[in-house]
């Protein structure tokens, strides 16, 4: 009876006549096995983001994937279904599994590891918000970065060397972050860099890198299905067990601890307060409100939020201008042109949003190489999920909405959002700036997501990145003052760069993984 019943109501879902089909119906991919599903496509591809071109080409911008132990998910690069998961519906597909690990790497209650599937959660999560932006206005934070980088840049000057852009970008970020925002001199670009430098280097390829992570990936699922209390204790013991982990939390928690502090005495002593994250926050809000309710937990989450993400991807950039000498040419030009025009000596943000070049350059690395490629939400209800461009169910009906259940989940693809033509014209494999010049209104009217130029890369809606702006001016600013002082090219050995994935997508050289994220380039003073 069981089976008959399951079969008509299979049959009846197939033949309804509606554009409407079940995750259960939709045409997919085989998995690899049951265990693992369709999983070590998007972990263990040389390149990631292959897989994503693979079933995009196969299936279309929507198909059901197998995650662990055969459990159905939609995979979805549609604009449509993805503007209504992360925008119009975005308190009802939280982030569950993320939320717990970030909540259980993080501590607490911290803006990353809010959960939003319900009321209350959802509420704290919008109250950590409307605290955190205000701080991320692009007007002070120029102020605070631009100097420091051209100091940090005129200091780097000498004749042609091969550098490890990676080491040297992670180092500019956190100390960014450090003055931007937490008002922290972590020293990273010293010769005695702080504890936390040492202590946060390498912390995601050592802690994510998914070849090393297969068992633990296993293991975090099954731990998945138990009930929560035994679910809590057991993830925490298994994340926490590495050393390496421990040891950054200790030093991150005290350094945030410090922070806080800091500011608390500042303000009991009525000291005027700075342009920093923390000082802009006390102005904000009640400061009897505000401290009560900042944690280290935020702090910690804003550090490793803000500060390895910005480095990859300006990695990505630098490595995209060394290959394309007349890419760096452009924004050089760019450059000159708009001290002449401007008469300035030093460039501001007034004259960054002038560099339509340069801004071109950086959308289209954003586009090409999103560092969070991928992002999971979970279903809180049953849901229909609309779609632009129609799909095909397992008989082979053209459908233009997917039901799903409350519990299963969606794994939306950046990466294969952002490489729809239909959306960013021609070669959307290959990286070309001049696409974001020469943009037509049809295309841009069909991009639907996304916090910044309609892109993916920083996500949408209610979790969307908080920090772009934040993010861009980094960006400009360093690439600006680099690009002026140096001309960027392969090594002469040109090894072969590989986008791997440990939490975010990381630069590493083919051959070498175990030496983790690496982005070798030759650097020598403009001529
Ligand atoms: C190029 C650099 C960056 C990229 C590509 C990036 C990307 C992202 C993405 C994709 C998400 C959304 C995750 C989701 O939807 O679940 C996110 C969230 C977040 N980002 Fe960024 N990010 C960058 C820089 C920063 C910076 C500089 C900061 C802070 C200083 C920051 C703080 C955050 C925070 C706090 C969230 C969580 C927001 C929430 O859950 O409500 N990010 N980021």
């Amino acid at each position: 009876v069981y089976f008959r019943r399951k079969l008509k109501a299979r049959r009846a879902a197939r033949d309804d006549g509606s554009n409407v089909t079940s995750l259960a119906n939709l045409n997919g991919p085989s998995s690899y096995s049951w265990v693992t599903g369709n999983l070590p496509g998007f972990l263990y591809a040389e390149n990631t983001g292959d897989e994503d071109d693979t079933l995009v080409q196969q299936f279309g911008l929507a198909c059901r994937i197998k995650l662990m132990f055969n459990e159905n998910a939609l995979f979805l690069a549609d604009p449509k279904g993805l503007q209504y998961v992360l925008n119009t519906s975005g308190y009802h597909f939280h982030k569950r599994a993320g939320a717990e690990i970030s909540r259980i790497l993080l501590g607490g209650k911290n803006i990353l590891g809010v959960e939003v599937n319900n009321t209350s959660l959802g509420e704290e999560h919008a109250r950590q918000r409307r605290i955190l932006a205000p701080s991320f206005s692009q007007s002070y934070l120029h102020e605070i970065l631009v100097e420091r980088w051209n100091d940090l840049i005129s200091s780097k000057q000498g004749s042609g060397v091969d550098i490890d852009l990676n080491m040297w970008l992670s180092c500019l970020t956190l100390d960014a972050l450090g003055q931007g925002v937490l008002s922290y001199d972590f020293g990273a670009l010293t010769d005695k860099p702080s504890e936390y430098v040492e202590a946060f280097r390498g912390l995601f390829v050592d802690m994510f890198a998914t070849e090393q992570s297969t068992s633990q990936l296993v293991m975090a699922n099954l731990i998945g299905r138990l009930p929560a209390f035994m679910r809590q204790r057991l993830l925490t013991l298994t994340i926490q067990a590495t050393d390496k982990f421990q040891k950054f939390m200790s030093i991150s928690s005290k350094i945030s601890s410090s922070i806080i502090l800091r500011e608390k005495e500042a303000i009991d002593l009525g000291k005027p307060k700075g342009k920093d994250l923390l000082s802009t926050l006390s102005k904000s809000v009640v400061i009897s409100q505000f401290y009560p309710k900042t944690n280290p937990q935020t702090l910690n989450a804003l550090a490793i939020a803000g500060h390895d993400t910005t480095s990859s991807m300006l990695q990505w950039v630098f490595y995209e201008l060394a290959l394309h000498p007349e890419a760096q040419a452009k924004i050089r030009e760019e450059i000159r042109t708009i001290k002449e025009t401007r008469n300035v000596q030093e460039l501001g943000t007034s004259e960054f949003e002038l560099m339509h070049y340069t801004m071109a350059v950086l959308k289209e690395t954003l586009r090409f190489h999103p560092i969070a490629p991928h992002n999971m939400r979970c279903a809180d209800r049953d849901d229909i999920i609309p779609l632009a461009y129609p799909v095909k169910t397992i008989s082979g009906k053209e459908v233009q909405a997917i039901s799903v259940k409350k519990g299963q989940y969606v794994f939306m693809t950046h990466y294969g959002y952002n490489r729809i033509e239909d959306l960013w014209g021609k070669d959307t494999d290959k990286w070309i700036p001049e696409r974001f010049l020469n943009e037509s209104e049809s295309m841009r009217s069909k991009r639907t997501i996304g916090v910044f130029a309609h892109l993916a890369t920083f996500s949408s809606g209610v979790h969307g990145c908080i920090g772009w702006r934040f993010a861009m001016l980094e960006m400009q600013a360093i690439l600006i003052g680099l690009i002026e002082h140096f001309e960027f090219a392969p090594i002469a050995s040109n090894p072969v760069i590989l986008k791997k994935m440990a939490a975010t997508m990381y630069p590493a050289v083919k051959g070498e993984l175990a030496r983790g994220a690496q982005m070798p380039l030759f650097i020598k003073p403009v001529s």
